[in-house]
């Protein structure tokens, strides 16, 4: 039996960014040596075999070396909660399944970034949203949250949700998934510091760009040194787990 250690990356909504910037997440941690993977527990709205997927994505800019089916062992075509693709295709999920699932990346990476399904209030099985599977794994959360208009909402919605559970946050990203600015959206200029303050000390720990070339991995890995703290990222992602995981009680 292993265990878990890793980061569960959650965003504001879906169509965020949290794949590009898991993506490149991975991909810088492990210019730095270190052994990272990258699991998407569920994904819907989509289909294998395209290059299109989440997990094709997470692999094609990473460059690590596994099938799409094992780093999402669930793909489901329905562009809606996987709860609603999933039933549609008529398989009924259930997280202990999920989580069972990803037991072998679990074993087989020294650390893991996990990517959501949309945001943490989505339906990710019929009794269970997104966010019971965060706390289930037992790992702290990283937010990807838009740049523009609204995501001060968003953002401190999701803090307060997660901090209800009791499920540490890492810090948040804000990835500028439109390509805007400040004379676009002038809210661009203070919703860092208007995210920062309402959330009670947590910290923006950078604002990832807009890319032209979101597949290139030279480039992720750059746009991460420029725009990302890592240091605090690194640290959690090392800094847990150990023999009485309680996840480890859940699997047999
Ligand atoms: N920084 C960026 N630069 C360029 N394009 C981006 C950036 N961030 C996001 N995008 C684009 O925006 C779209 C939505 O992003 P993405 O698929 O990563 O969202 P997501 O949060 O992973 O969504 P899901 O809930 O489906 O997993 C994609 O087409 C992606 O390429
Ligand atoms: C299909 C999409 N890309 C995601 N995989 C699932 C997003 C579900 C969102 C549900 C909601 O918040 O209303
Ligand atoms: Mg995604």
């Amino acid at each position: 039996m292993s265990t878990l250690r890793g980061m569960f990356i959650t965003g504001t909504d879906t169509g965020v960014g949290k794949t590009i910037v898991t993506s490149a997440l991975a991909a810088a941690l492990r210019a730095e040596g270190l052994d990272a993977g990258v699991w998407k527990p569920v994904q819907s709205g989509c289909l294998l075999g395209r290059g299109a997927t989440d997990a094709e994505r997470l692999l094609q800019s990473t460059g690590i070396c596994e099938r799409p089916e094992a780093v999402a062992p669930f793909t489901f075509e329905a562009p809606l909660s996987p709860m609603l693709a999933a039933r549609l295709e008529g398989v009924t999920l259930s997280l202990q399944e999920i989580i069972a699932a990803g037991e072998p990346l679990i074993g087989r990476y020294q650390t893991l970034l996990i990517e959501g399904a949309g945001g943490v209030a989505v339906p990710l099985t019929e009794d269970a949203l997104v966010i019971d599977l965060i706390s289930m794994l037992q790992v702290p959360v990283l937010i990807v949250a838009r740049a523009g208009l609204g995501t001060i909402n968003h953002t401190l919605l999701t803090i307060s949700f997660l901090q209800q559970r009791g499920i540490p946050i890492v810090g948040i990203i804000i990835n500028n998934s439109e390509g805007v600015d400040a004379l676009d959206d002038p809210s661009i200029a203070t919703n860092t510091e208007l995210i920062e303050r309402y959330s009670g000390g947590l910290k923006v720990l950078g604002h990832f760009p807009y890319l032209h070339d979101e597949a290139n991995p030279e480039t992720l890995i750059h746009s991460v040194r420029r725009s990302i703290q890592l240091v605090p990222i690194r640290q959690a992602l090392l800094l847990q787990g150990g023999d009485d995981h309680p996840l480890d009680e859940t699997r047999t």
